[in-house]
């Protein structure tokens, strides 16, 4: 196909976009800047801007400590409630609370007390950073007995079951694993992952950060143990928003948190002086949260609860599907690689493209001096453009104009003005 044919086709699928109308709820201060990076930090919901006054103004400002009675101490729960549907959990499974990487650490601890006398902890070797580094400090918290083993990737985007499985044995207290790759966007089988692990005696925990709210999940169809996410990516709750956690019903009094504060405690303004666990899953939360931060997340679950995951799903894989096509067919010969897994039943909703040249080609797509487009992906080591597709507000035009720069970026060698030089957040 044609570039020109290829604009008509983009034009023609927002037009038949079931998800049309949810643009126009997102503040977009332009519409020249092509905003791909909701899988890093999402867009904000114009619904947000206004709940935030009204809870700084109205809640904060006039009610004062009222508010805690009035709107803010079963929000970790109520909002938990409201992400249930989206993960394929139930009312009572899911909260607010902390950030990814404490939820992380809470749960893990506890599925390995859980676990006691089974001793290695498996993951992968495309997890996201904070996931291993909970692990490895476990580890030294645990005992030298503690072992992390890390099912490897040949090609650097995905893990073969079989090679995950392989590190699974019946000495496996817990399998932490991103159900999406942060940098390749490789997606497991959840089910399938889950109900091998169960054979072998292992409990399973899945990072849903870069799945939830882009890719349909089914944790109580699959019977998943347990999840942490954040909320501030497809979500779109806000920088560090915090985050939920999903513990499967009946294995919630089972569990103890090894961070007992008082919000976990079950009659906190009781003020016992012994740690009482609350029944369910309260019992995971720690402290007080971040307030303003956490009101702001209830605009974003709406508009994904009101979308549907089967249709977000859909249009994500289609907008995948429409970029991975015009990648071959204009992109051919000009350095670039797949840094992700073409099938789309393998992947999240973020495609990376390898090239020698990714950090100054991001650079350019930031910072345009000829095109009157900007274009925000992100950019991770050593070489990968991460290009986030979000399907509220991204658009087919837009994933067009991208290739479209690409293309001119590279013939007219743009990249060459910028730097190598890496800023603090890529
Ligand atoms: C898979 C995954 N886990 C965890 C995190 C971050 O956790 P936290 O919000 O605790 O920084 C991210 C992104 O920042 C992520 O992509
Ligand atoms: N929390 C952040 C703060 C600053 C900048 C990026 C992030 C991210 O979320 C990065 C993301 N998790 C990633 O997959 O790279």
């Amino acid at each position: 196909m044609t570039t020109d044919q290829n604009f008509t086709l983009a034009e023609q699928l927002d037009r038949d976009d079931p998800l049309h109308k949810f643009r126009s709820r997102f503040y977009i201060e332009s519409e020249n800047t092509i905003y791909l990076d909701g899988n890093s930090l999402g867009r904000l919901p114009l619904r947000t801007k206004e709940l935030l006054s009204e809870v700084i103004e109205k809640e904060w400002g006039t009610e004062l400590i009222e508010s805690w009675n009035r709107h803010w101490y079963q929000k970790t729960t109520q909002l938990g409630d409201k992400i249930a549907p989206m993960i394929g959990a139930s009312n009572g499974e899911v909260i607010i609370s902390d950030s990814t990487s404490i939820n992380l650490y809470k749960l893990s601890h506890a599925a390995l007390n859980l676990q006691k006398g089974k001793t290695t902890i498996v993951s992968d070797a495309l997890n996201f950073p904070t996931d291993l580094y909970i692990l490895q400090g476990l580890l030294k918290e645990f005992g030298p007995e503690y072992k992390l083993n890390l099912a490897q990737t040949n090609d650097g985007i995905s893990i073969e079951t079989e090679e995950l499985k392989s590190k699974i044995t019946e000495n496996t207290a817990l399998v932490v694993l991103s159900l999406v790759a942060f940098k390749s966007a490789f997606m497991y089988q959840l089910e399938e992952i889950t109900e091998y692990a169960h054979k072998m005696g292992a409990l399973v925990l899945w990072d849903l950060s870069h799945a939830a709210g882009a890719v349909e999940i089914e944790l109580n169809k699959s019977n998943a143990d347990l999840a942490v996410g954040c909320t501030y990516k497809y979500m779109n709750g806000g920088p560090g928003s915090p985050a939920f956690l999903y513990v499967r019903k009946d294995l919630q009094d089972k569990l103890s948190s090894p961070i007992q504060g008082w919000f976990g405690d079950a009659l906190p303004f009781e003020f016992d002086l012994n740690y009482r666990p609350a029944q369910g899953i309260r019992r995971f939360l720690a402290g007080t949260p971040p307030v303003l931060n956490l009101m702001a997340i209830e605009p974003g679950i709406e508009m994904i609860n009101e979308a549907g995951m089967a249709t977000i799903h859909q249009k994500s894989i289609r907008l995948s599907e429409f970029f991975h096509s015009m990648v071959a067919s204009q992109l051919k010969n000009y350095g670039f690689e797949a840094g992700s897994p073409t099938e789309p039943e393998k992947r999240g909703s973020h495609i990376s493209l390898k090239h020698v040249e990714a950090y100054r080609i991001c650079q350019a797509l930031i910072q345009p001096k000829t095109s009157t487009i900007k274009i925000i992906p992100d950019f991770r080591e050593p070489d990968n453009i991460r290009f986030g597709f979000t399907p509220l507000y991204t658009t087919y035009k837009e994933v067009w104009q991208t290739v479209h720069r690409l293309r001119e970026i590279i013939e007219n060698k743009e990249y060459e003005q910028f730097s190598t030089q890496r800023s603090d957040v890529t």
